[in-house]
């Protein structure tokens, strides 16, 4: 069992009358990779600038090995922030900015030199270690930001949308490197990022922040397949959501058909609700009675082997997406304007409160 390096408790940030952070608790562990997530507005880089100390809260803890250290200034935390810019110094070398903050420090020659080759090594640039910012491609820069940042070993690195400025086929590579060399320091990571694709790949454990409220907080599984309520489950992913009605034990969706799935306490016979399911949870032809949608096909793509169908329903106002694997949908020649029945268990449904 890890150790929390991190306490936040009850965190405040107030702007005038904005409430930026609103009353956040979360443990952070040590050697954890861990995710700020939430649209923008939503308080992320508020909170990461109060863990690196460039903003204090207005109220509540922040606790570093069980030490208060809200009031500590940047400079005396263990704690380094990589921004979304990188700032790297454009007149020095590759090797001169990794080494920059260890000078700072005014540590031997020798030691700086070892842990700028090793740095170099592991970020893998020991062949650019003499050019210039300018002379480097997008991921390249990034990985000597984060060089800079990792070569003082601090006990946490906060990470402000690192691969934001990335296309998105480097930003993929660059998820799971950064991943692989968190792994490799075994340095706690906080990263903010808006895109909850990114957050899923990459994260330990994901926050999930809205309107400056902590809204769920749990690994990428439990944050996909247990979202807490409509606004995670819709902000997480591709999730269809079915309007239904409780009915005695279970659901009746709008054109009366039932939802079997389990049920919330606080639902009670009569009230609105509604029955989510994710795209891959959907099984062609299920001639089943309960959980079982009649539709036709308005478009249809792939990606990649997998084949998105958008059905047109009597049980939805929206179109429901069903993502088939390639072995699924083997041997159906899908078109445009075909009907299909589509099914799915009580065990992949979720219930909300409409
Ligand atoms: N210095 C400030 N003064 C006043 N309001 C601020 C200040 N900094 C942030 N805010 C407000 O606090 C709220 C949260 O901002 P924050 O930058 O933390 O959001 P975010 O989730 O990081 O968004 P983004 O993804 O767009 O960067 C916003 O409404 C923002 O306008």
């Amino acid at each position: 069992m890890t150790s929390t390096l991190l306490s936040l408790a009850n965190i405040e940030k107030r702007f005038g009358e904005l409430r930026a952070v609103n009353g956040v608790s979360l443990d952070i562990r040590e050697n954890e990779f861990f995710a700020l997530l939430g649209a923008s507005g939503s308080g992320k880089t508020t909170l990461l600038r109060m863990l690196a100390g460039f903003d204090m809260p207005s109220s509540g803890h922040i606790l570093l090995d069980g030490h208060d250290i809200s009031q500590v200034p940047p400079n005396h935390r263990p704690v380094n922030l990589m921004f979304q810019s990188y700032a790297l110094f454009p007149h020095m070398t590759v090797a001169q900015n990794i080494a920059y903050g260890l000078e700072m420090e005014k540590l031997p020659r020798t030691e700086i030199n070892e842990r700028v080759d090793e740095m170099l090594s592991t970020i893998q640039l020991t062949h650019l270690a003499e050019r210039k910012p300018e002379q480097l491609s997008g991921g390249q820069r990034q990985r000597v930001a984060l060089g800079r940042a990792l070569v003082k070993r601090p006990r946490l690195l906060l990470l402000d949308e690192p691969l934001g400025a990335l296309d998105k086929k480097l930003r993929g590579e660059m998820q799971l490197e950064l991943k692989h060399i968190q792994n490799t320091f075994g340095i706690t990571f906080i990263v903010v990022t808006h895109d909850q694709e990114e957050a899923l790949v990459m994260a330990d454990r994901i926050a999930i922040l809205k309107d400056g409220e902590l809204l769920q907080c749990g690994s990428p599984h439990e944050i996909y397949e247990y979202p807490v309520n409509r606004f995670a489950a819709d902000f997480i992913g591709v999730m269809n959501f079915l309007p239904a009605r409780v009915d005695s034990g279970a659901l009746r969706a709008v054109n009366g058909s039932r939802i079997a799935a389990p049920l919330p306490a606080d639902l009670k016979p009569g009230d609105n609700a509604l029955a989510a399911v994710r795209p891959e949870r959907l099984r062609l032809g299920v001639a089943d009675a309960d959980n079982c949608l009649n539709g036709r096909i308005s478009a249809m793509a792939y990606h990649g082997l997998d084949l998105h169908l958008h059905l047109e329903t009597p049980v939805s106002p929206h179109p429901v997406m069903v993502r088939l694997t390639a072995d699924a949908a083997e041997g159906h020649p899908f078109s445009v304007g075909e009907e299909v029945s589509v099914g799915w268990s009580a065990r992949d449904t979720r219930v909300f409160t409409a």
